[in-house]
Order: C-alpha cells, then sequence, then structure tokens
C-alpha cells in the first residue's frame, strides 16, 4: 500500500518537477502541487504531474483574501479535480465556506499556523501563546466553517485529533526524518511521531526531493512508517 505521504513537488521548473514525480509516485499516495510551479506553469503543470503516476493530486495554492474572490479562485480549480486545495484559516470562516462550496468534490483544507512559524514569530504577527492554542482556535473555526481537512504541525496533531474526531483528515507537514536538515521548518517531528500522532497524511518535501535518489528516499520513509505501524499494533 502506497505510504500515506504527500511529497511536495517544490522544483523550479516542470522536466524536475516531472522527474521527481515519477520517481516517488509508486511508493506514496499523493503528490503536492504548490505555489511554485502552479504560478509558473498553472494547469499544465498539474497534468504532467498527474501523467502517468497512479496518485491523488493535492494542490497547495494557500488562498487568502475576501470570500467572493476566493469562491472564484477555488471554482477555477476546482475543474482540474485536485483531491485537496489549501486556503488559509486566517481568512475566516466566510472565506473557508465560500471556498468549501465553490468546490464540493475537493476537500478543502485549512492551514491553521504555518509550520515555519515559532512563538517568537507568532508574536511579531500578533498572536500572543503557545502556537498550539492558535491552531486549535482555527481548526474549530474552520471545521465549523465546512472544511473537512486541516493542516497543522505534527505537535499539534493529537490534540486536534481529540478536538476535532476521527473523520477530518489532518495533514502534517514540519516532518523531518532523524538527522534532517531543518530548513525554515519550526514546528518539526520525524515521519513516525507525526503518524503517531494520529495524523493522516504527511506532507515531505526537500528529505525526498533533494536527497541523492528520491525514489530510494520516498521508499525508505514508507518502509520506516509500516514499521511504526506494526509495531504499535
Ligand atoms: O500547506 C502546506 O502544505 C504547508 C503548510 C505549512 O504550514 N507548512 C508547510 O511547510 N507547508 C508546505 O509543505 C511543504 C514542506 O516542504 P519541506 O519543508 O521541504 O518538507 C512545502 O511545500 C510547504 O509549502
Amino acid at each position: 500500500m502506497a505510504a500515506p505521504i504527500a511529497v511536495a513537488i517544490d522544483a523550479p521548473e516542470i522536466e524536475t518537477a516531472a522527474r521527481w514525480a515519477s520517481a516517488v509516485a509508486p511508493h506514496v499516495s499523493t503528490l503536492k502541487v504548490g505555489l511554485e510551479l502552479y504560478l509558473r506553469y498553472g494547469p499544465e503543470i498539474v497534468a504532467t504531474i498527474r501523467g502517468a503516476n497512479k496518485v491523488e493530486l493535492f494542490l497547495d495554492l494557500k488562498l487568502h483574501d475576501i470570500p467572493a474572490t476566493v469562491a472564484g479562485a477555488a471554482r477555477a480549480v476546482a475543474r482540474l479535480r485536485p483531491r485537496f486545495l489549501t486556503v488559509h484559516a486566517t481568512g475566516g470562516s466566510d472565506m473557508i465556506r465560500a471556498a468549501v462550496e465553490a468546490a464540493p468534490d475537493t476537500r478543502i483544507a485549512a492551514v491553521t499556523v504555518l509550520t515555519s512559524l515559532d512563538e517568537a514569530a507568532l508574536e511579531a504577527v500578533g498572536v500572543r501563546g503557545p502556537a498550539s492554542d492558535a491552531v486549535r482556535r482555527l481548526a474549530v473555526l474552520a471545521v465549523d466553517a465546512g472544511a473537512r481537512a486541516l493542516v497543522c504541525s505534527p505537535q499539534e496533531v493529537a490534540s486536534l485529533r481529540a478536538e476535532v474526531g476521527p473523520d477530518i483528515t489532518l495533514i502534517t507537514p514540519g516532518v523531518r526524518p532523524a538527522g534532517a536538515e531543518r530548513g525554515d521548518q519550526a514546528r518539526v517531528a520525524t515521519p513516525e511521531e507525526a503518524l503517531a500522532a494520529g495524523a493522516d497524511l504527511l506532507v515531505i518535501g526537500r528529505p525526498i526531493t533533494r536527497a541523492p535518489d528520491p525514489g530510494a528516499a520516498a521508499a525508505a520513509i514508507g518502509a520506516a512508517l509500516r514499521r511504526a505501524r506494526a509495531t504499535a499494533s
């Protein structure tokens, strides 16, 4: 079974993206296309990434605007039939609901607090207290507005699961295998920790795509997750 991993295909050009996609697709459930590729290539990149790869598509555009504009944007990309589409939860209830209504066949995933932000960075933008408090507040707001998926760091997954129940898909970037470079991620955990905490889908980019052999890196993390699952059950 493909591992519950969304590989972030954050490449500067389409040829590299296609190479990464075909290398990792046999090992993972999902491929994620984000702003870097979508803003350069638009729907063409979605067709390329899907190509012959049997994977779900995660379109990570992190929409954040007034409700009417987000509705229009969500409608524009809904025809690409992504499994997931991200919006920023801080856009508020009406904006999230507008996205949900505009893309009924897509799971709108509300990004709570970016995994690159630590407590000090949050305070600098006016959010006081632990990141987990803001994550919880935004998660409840997003689910009440109809979002069926949430993006948070692995550090908040266990408490969010208790808060929102089993039916909401919990997606965690900020995943770093032991010893991997953290880069710009602040709130991180290993793949095994994220899974044990209750994440449904782990977003992993550079630890896979920047490895000497991305296919082997994806396979190795997938195998580690299967071992962790077998030990836990
Ligand atoms: O929405 C996301 O996917 C996302 C939310 C978030 O809070 N943090 C975050 O890193 N991401 C995305 O997850 C991916 C993480 O990539 P790596 O840091 O290379 O593993 C990037 O494509 C980010 O855009």
